[in-house]
């Protein structure tokens, strides 16, 4: 084992298959590290089982082979110490938003007032801009309110790990924008280790450090990991100017929209190709590293700086 904050080797996870058919192997010898402090997302297409390792890391679900282990000690069900953002905001309706947000703080800080407690969750209600509705519930906020309490109940609790489950996938183009800001504000002030799946490409980009491609499945992988060298703070506005811009997110295209379907996992192992293998795309030239848009009939890439954000078509592309 190498001395990685997290570290999930040869991962597999194998369901039964319906009427006593065939067991689906969605994924495969999966491995990866995720250093302290880094934002790692990791997209592929649908059904490649990227839930079910977030799942796993949460403590929700078990793979089948393979080992998780986090700071040393191996992840066996939940913990406080890894938090768990879904996409359906999962808070308790019958609280307030601040009551929603102040029931994770006291399970984590038991020994705290109450009073510190408010302060503490307030101070998060404030980062993500809901300083004035912290009294509503549920139902009164608005979808991205919602997810904006979710965010600040996450991250008000300090885990030391971060899951992120396509939190922005329900909300609209402008809102979600106005939330990848916010989560930048505190990623950048708590440092915490944060993986997220996102479908957005652009989304990616401008949040992680590292972005983690997964094959189709069945018997999925991930073939590689790009290292994303943008500069931060980035903005949306910013980094689309970026000579590196266009050359990693055409990089990245090119693997959804052609290698991610034609890549098997006879070529990854034939390769002996245990963790993914770390990419610039930068470094490679062209064609990728070619500041063109790439456009695709299944993606919409439409890379202008007014362009809405290329989100992959979610599609089920199993391999008979
Ligand atoms: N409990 C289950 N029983 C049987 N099959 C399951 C179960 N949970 C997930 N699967 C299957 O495992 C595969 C991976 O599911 P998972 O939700 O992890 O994919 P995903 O990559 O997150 O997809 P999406 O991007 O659509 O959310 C899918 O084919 C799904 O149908």
């Amino acid at each position: 084992m190498s001395h990685a904050f997290v570290e999930v080797q040869q991962a597999a996870k194998r369901f039964p298959g319906a009427k006593g058919g065939e067991d689906l192997a969605v994924f495969e010898n999966v491995s990866f590290t995720l250093e302290k402090g880094e934002f790692v997302c990791i997209i592929g297409h649908s059904g490649c089982g990227k839930s079910t390792i977030m799942n796993a890391l949460a403590g929700l679900d078990r793979f089948s082979d393979g080992v998780m282990v986090m700071e040393g000690k191996e992840i066996d069900g939940p913990s406080l110490e890894r938090g768990v953002v879904f996409q359906n905001y999962s808070l308790l309706p019958w609280l307030s938003a601040l009551e929603n947000v102040r029931f994770g703080v006291r399970a984590r800080w038991q020994q705290w007032d109450g009073a510190k407690v408010t302060e503490h969750s307030l101070r998060y209600l404030e980062m993500v801009g809901l300083r004035d509705v912290v009294e509503r519930k549920p139902a009164q906020l608005s979808g991205g309110m919602r997810q904006r309490v979710s965010i600040a109940r996450a991250f008000a609790t300090k885990p030391k790990l971060l899951l992120l489950d396509e939190p922005f996938g329900a909300l609209d183009a402008l809102t979600r924008g106005v939330i990848q800001d916010e989560l930048i504000k505190i990623w950048t002030r708590d440092r915490q280790t944060v993986f997220m799946i996102t479908h957005d490409v652009d989304e990616a980009i401008l949040l992680a450090d590292r972005i983690l491609l997964m094959t189709n499945g069945p018997e999925a992988r991930i073939a590689e990991a790009v290292e994303i060298d943008l500069p931060r703070p980035r903005n949306r506005a910013e980094i689309i100017k970026h000579p590196h811009f266009y050359a990693i997110r055409n990089y990245l295209v090119d693997f959804l929209v052609n290698r991610s379907a034609t890549m098997r996992p006879g070529d990854l192992d034939k390769n002996g190709l245990r963790y993914p293998k770390s990419i610039n795309p930068v470094d490679l030239g062209s064609p990728e590293a070619n500041p063109r848009p790439v456009t695709d009939d299944s993606t919409k890439v439409a890379a202008t700086p007014n362009a809405t954000p290329l989100t992959v078509t979610p599609k089920e592309t199993h391999h008979g």
